[in-house]
């Protein structure tokens, strides 16, 4: 069998590509009849494949990419290949695609998208980020022009209209984030016309890996100020007076702090000889650690600054200061207390989902990266999609060098710099791929110092980063970046314009390092893909040293090496240590997403519960038909005072508010049980189990209890001027809310470090 053919057949453990390639030959049959076609004729073929349901026969996949093909030729001015054709197939089949850097899965998301949509689907293909949900729709609108399928995207900043109008269209683009948070808040409406997000049918994931892998964990939260609740001042005094290591213990990575025994004695003594652990009293510990945790492990200009008598947080992973972005759960008043500025109103976390809970409300799944054979596992654990493997356009012909090990940090830079160096001489582009952001900054001024003028993405928008990277194929050109920093921006050799193509091509093309391999090989494989695009020359190689993280925290030994006078160890059993780490450090980023999840699961189940009732509440007349049976004579009198339009309204605004009230509380339950739980079950019993123990009862009597308080603030509803003044009787709706996404906090490390202590380090808590 002929390399080329084999190689469009697939690969072993994914999905089976003959089927799609069977059908290549009778798409490219229809090519020439297609081309004679005008516009319109080419539309109305689109628009007849619609009359049929999904899934698509043999057939009609034939005619629907092979117009599909011919429409992007007119509109795109490019005329998809075979690999771009398979990839669509699997997409409309439900398949995670893996293509490769620069292989065009914008166009072919796009084909797809517009297939689910021809035959009546409403399609979101999710980014992630508002920069990329943007552009790909742009970019792709005059093909979805010529289908006869409608596109819109929504941007942070889109207002109500401009969402809905986006959400009403064929095929909608969105980041992740924003498609949550208007989930999020239309769950929160009192008028089921304010709703933007349409029932949800077709999501195709772009980066799906980073998406459904990476960040399923990460809440995106909607929070929202009511009433306020006072910080505690004297606690943020209590905890001011503690000596480290006598009194409390900081974890190795800064993430977590706790009380130690004589911490716990000094607490106690100065709060007036209170119990900590009293088990009538639960609320003191959080409160002590709130307050040691703002205390400790937020930093002044660090993690914010104070200004104007109000204290802002800095965002880390961005370096800017982040704008209505406050800390959950109290933590911004005890921060407050801390440096003694006003108190703003508190915060509460009204509702969260998880990335992964997002992404499952869809009954189709599909999605494309790079990168997704090597979490094909988890794919199909956690979301039962399997893997497609789409060959390249044109062979791989990038150089992958073996890592290059090194006793310290500062002997790994000199080597990564020294070939650099060597590398620039040529005029090669260099891109840097870095672990965070402040890594970046101290390796750019090491490559200045030893004068190789470069390029820092740092604390840029998406749109400024796109821009950068875009250009890092340049002549001469160095770039450093972090992993995530300009994803879906395609580096074209000799500038984003190519016009300098063949001198970089000549010069061997894009060079890749790594300074350190990043927690999963995955990643690793990200930033090697920058190189090598379409067929491209290119190398990658990384730079690794004993002391970097992952080394520290995962490598199963670290010392009794020996160097070569430059520091590098080259001894090949050290080196299959970093491989180990790094599967190590895979199995616990598997492992603290199986966790999350096993948590959640619990907390969707409930949350499915009060949502189908609240939406009966919302839509129908479920609320006026309670009251009217638990407080019958209040209701007739009221009805015969106004009318029984206005009683109902009222009665639906006060139920609304007593179930979102509730679930608002018996989230803020859950996760301060969830937080709690391995400290009072500390290695005697699975926390899950307990976890499940505790939160199922407590939410047995959830919908009764909203029930009976609706039928107690209606019954004190009084008329006033002739109207019902709900606010009379307590029901207001928080005057104000804002979204984020855990990650985008420190507290969100200190939960992740928590779920990982439930499976790791049992024995070293104290005072449980
Ligand atoms: N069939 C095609 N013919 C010519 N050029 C194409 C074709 N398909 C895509 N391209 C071009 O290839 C480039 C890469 O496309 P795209 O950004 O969609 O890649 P990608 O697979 O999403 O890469 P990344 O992994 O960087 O997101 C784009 O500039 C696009 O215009």
């Amino acid at each position: 069998m002929a390399e080329s053919v084999r190689r469009l057949l697939g690969k072993p453990g994914a999905v089976d590509l003959r089927p799609y390639t069977k059908l290549l030959p009778a798409i490219e049959a229809e090519e020439e009849g297609l081309r004679e076609l005008g516009d319109a004729e080419l539309k109305e073929k689109a628009i007849q494949l619609g009359y049929a349901e999904l899934p698509y026969s043999p057939a009609d996949l034939v005619d629907l990419c092979a117009v599909g093909r011919e429409a992007a030729r007119r509109t795109l001015g490019e005329r998809p290949f075979d690999v771009q054709l398979l990839g669509v197939m699997a997409l409309l089949d439900g398949h995670v695609t893996e293509m490769a850097t620069g292989e065009g899965k914008t166009l072919a998301g796009a084909l797809a998208a517009a297939g689910f949509a021809l035959r009546g689907k409403r399609v979101h293909v999710l980014s992630v980020n508002d920069y990329l949900a943007r552009r790909d729709a742009d970019w792709m609108r005059p093909l979805y022009g010529m289908l006869g399928v409608t596109v819109g995207w929504i941007n942070e900043d889109s207002d109500t209209e401009e969402r809905k109008s986006a959400y009403g269209r064929d095929v909608t683009y969105a980041a992740v984030s924003e498609l949550g948070f208007d989930v999020l808040r239309d769950r929160m409406v009192t008028d089921a016309d304010d709703r933007v997000v349409p029932e949800p049918h077709v999501a195709i994931i772009d980066e799906a890996d980073s998406v459904l892998v990476d960040e399923a964990r990460v809440p995106l939260v909607l929070a929202g100020a009511a009433e306020s609740v006072p910080a505690d001042i004297e606690m943020a005094d209590v905890v001011r007076d503690l000596k480290p290591r006598l009194h409390y213990e900081v974890d190795g990575e800064g993430r977590n702090v706790q009380l130690t025994d004589a911490g716990i004695d000094a607490v106690e003594k100065a709060l007036g000889g209170v119990d900590l652990y009293a088990e009538d009293d639960s609320s003191l510990l959080p409160q002590v650690n709130l307050a040691l945790h703002a205390q400790v492990l937020l930093q002044r200009d660090v993690h914010y600054v104070v200004r104007d008598g109000e204290v802002r947080i800095i965002n880390e992973s961005r370096g800017r200061i982040a704008l209505l972005q406050r800390w959950p759960d109290g933590l911004q008043a005890a921060v407050e207390a801390k440096e003694k500025v006003a108190i703003s109103e508190t915060g509460e976390i009204l509702d969260s989902i998880t990335v992964q809970a997002l992404v499952m409300r869809y009954p189709t799944l599909a999605g494309m990266t790079g990168t997704a054979m090597s979490v094909a596992e988890q794919l199909r654990e956690f979301y039962e999609l399997e893997v497609a493997v789409v060959p390249s356009n044109k062979p791989n012909i990038r150089e992958d060098h073996g890592t290059r090990l090194y006793a310290t940090r500062e002997e790994k830079e000199d080597a990564l710099i020294a070939r650099a160096e060597e590398v620039h001489k040529s005029g090669r582009p260099i891109l840097i791929g870095t672990q965070d952001v402040a890594e970046s900054e101290l390796l750019a001024d090491r490559l200045r110092e030893a004068g190789l003028e470069c390029v820092v993405l740092n604390a840029k928008n998406d749109a400024d980063e796109a821009s950068i990277i875009a250009e890092a194929g340049t002549y001469g050109a160095v770039t450093v970046s972090t992993q995530m920093a300009g994803r879906g921006t395609d580096i074209r050799l000799g500038g984003s314009d190519m016009s300098d193509r063949d001198r970089v091509v000549e010069a061997g093309g894009l060079f890749v390092m790594g300074f350190g391999r990043y927690p999963s090989s995955r990643l690793d494989g990200q930033l090697r893909g920058r190189a090598g695009r379409q067929g491209d020359p290119g190398d990658s190689i990384f730079f690794v040293s004993m002391d970097d993280d992952l080394l520290v925290e995962h490598a199963s030994e670290t010392t009794g090496y020996t160097t070569t006078a430059l520091g590098e160890i080259t001894d090949e059993a050290w080196l299959a240590v970093v491989d180990h780490a790094q599967r190590v450090s895979e199995g616990r980023l598997l492992e603290v997403h199986r966790n999350t999840w096993r948590y959640n699961k619990l907390i969707d189940v409930q949350r499915e519960v009060v949502l189908e009732h609240r939406e009966l509440v919302l839509t129908g007349d479920q609320g006026d038909r309670h009251v009217k049976l638990d407080r019958k004579e209040r209701h007739e009198e009221l009805v015969e005072e106004l009318d029984a339009e206005r009683v109902a309204a009222a009665a639906r605004l006060i139920t609304l508010y007593h179930l979102d009230r509730g679930w608002t509380d018996h989230n803020a339950f859950l996760s301060e049980l969830r937080e709690g739980i391995h400290l009072r079950y500390l290695g005697r019993r699975d926390p899950l189990d307990e976890f499940n123990r505790e939160a199922v009862p407590v939410f047995k009597g959830f919908l009764d209890q909203a029930r009976a308080r609706a039928a107690e603030s209606f019954a004190e509803l009084e008329v006033v001027d002739g109207e019902l003044d709900v606010s009379s009787v307590g029901v207001k709706r928080p005057s104000m809310t804002w979204t984020y996404m855990v990650h985008d906090h420190p507290f969100s490390s200190a939960l992740e470090t928590l779920v990982g202590r439930l499976k790791g380090d049992r024995g070293s808590s104290n005072g449980g």
